[in-house]
């Protein structure tokens, strides 16, 4: 079956629909991994947006016990081919199979190239992906530029708070749309991990006495997260410390007076280079954001810029003065893409007194 993907500008493209026919509507973010395309599919900050993956073959190892949330988030997904034989010793399914079980609309068969050249000259947009042969321009394009994301991390985040036993420092994570791999990589570490909704208050998580707060990736615009930004402005008057990832460090940025803003088309892949300000060193980082705190305007009384982005020169990280805080833009927990950073969770058990 045909089907078109309709971008705000009027651009169309042709291809073949995969997964779920069903018409959708969301902003068109492109990731450039060469691997790792299910950690992307469950990556909880996708949520609200379509996928272009620019690596022209995906699914060539099929579905694989690599799941980095519950389910798939984006609203659609978007490849040049899926390959139609997988093949690996861990193999459970196809990704065409997954798609449909997941609902998630998709498109086939189209130049994501030539579509990255658009998203990355003219910025993010939204789209549609739809099958509707006799789809109306004049009726779509007004839809398209009125799309909104709206407030995500209540969809995303858990239900309710669950703890991954351990018997070294105990750390709260506030999932604000988390990635598994956040919570592993502290508990392989030895630490007794235990995850909150992210609307819990901060007198909760400070009544449990944890040694740490960590503040995890999520889906959206951060200064859209008031009520969440009004905790983390609690969490921040303790004396406990805290690490915070993405949207974390966004949200900890905006709760301590600084301001963020959306990026021309973001940072999504394996291969984001970040230079370390202290050392001078380069790290190859994983990332996944569309918006970035705006460094000039953060009070150097509050937080200095801890590493920047080798590309674009924008902040990817602040240290907070006279305070056990840092907090990064990039992916230490990796999945996918590489883990070069990791050692920022050894920094961060140092920071809670090293490993009990
Ligand atoms: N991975 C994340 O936490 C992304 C944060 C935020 N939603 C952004 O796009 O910038």
């Amino acid at each position: 079956m045909k089907a078109f993907l309709i971008l705000e500008d009027g651009t169309v493209f042709t291809g073949t629909s995969i997964g779920s026919t069903k018409d959708m509507i969301s902003e068109i973010v492109f990731n450039t991994s060469m691997t790792g395309y299910l950690e992307v599919l469950t990556d909880p900050s996708y949520a609200g947006q379509a996928v272009v993956m620019t690596y022209p073959l995906i699914g060539n190892y099929g579905i694989t016990p690599d799941m980095e949330s519950r389910k798939a988030w984006p609203d659609g997904y978007i490849v040049k081919e899926l390959s139609r034989i997988p093949s690996n010793f861990r193999c459970q399914g196809t990704i065409q199979d997954f798609l449909k079980e997941q609902d998630i609309p998709g498109i086939a068969g189209i130049d994501t190239r030539a579509l990255t050249k658009v998203l990355r000259e003219k910025g993010t947009m939204n789209g549609m992906i739809t099958t509707n042969e006799n789809y109306n321009l004049e009726e779509i394009l007004p839809k398209l530029k009125a799309y909104t994301v709206g407030d995500v991390v209540s969809k995303v985040t858990c239900d309710e708070k669950y703890t991954l036993e351990g018997t070294g420092k105990k750390v709260a994570l506030l999932d604000l749309g988390a990635k598994n791999n956040i919570a592993k990589s502290l508990n392989e570490r030895g630490c007794e991990v235990t995850v909150y909704p992210a609307h819990t208050t901060a007198e909760e998580i400070i009544s449990s006495n944890p040694d740490g707060i960590m503040l995890s990736n999520g889906p959206g615009d951060p200064a859209d997260c008031t009520s969440i930004i009004e905790e983390i402005k609690k969490l921040y008057n303790t004396d406990i410390p805290i690490f915070a990832i993405c949207l974390g460090h966004q949200l900890m940025a905006l709760a301590t007076g600084a301001s963020t803003h959306k990026l021309k088309y973001g940072h999504r892949g394996g291969n984001h280079p970040v230079k370390d300000l202290q050392t001078g060193r380069v790290y190859i980082s994983s990332q996944n954001h569309g918006y970035v705190v705006d460094a000039e305007n953060v009070d150097s009384n509050i937080a200095v810029p801890a590493f920047v982005n080798v590309n674009d020169g924008t902040n990817e990280g602040l240290a907070y003065v006279g305070k056990n805080i840092f907090t990064v833009q990039f992916h230490p927990e990796a999945c996918p893409g590489p883990q070069d950073s990791g050692y920022l969770f050894d920094r961060f058990i140092n920071m809670m007194g090293g490993v009990k």
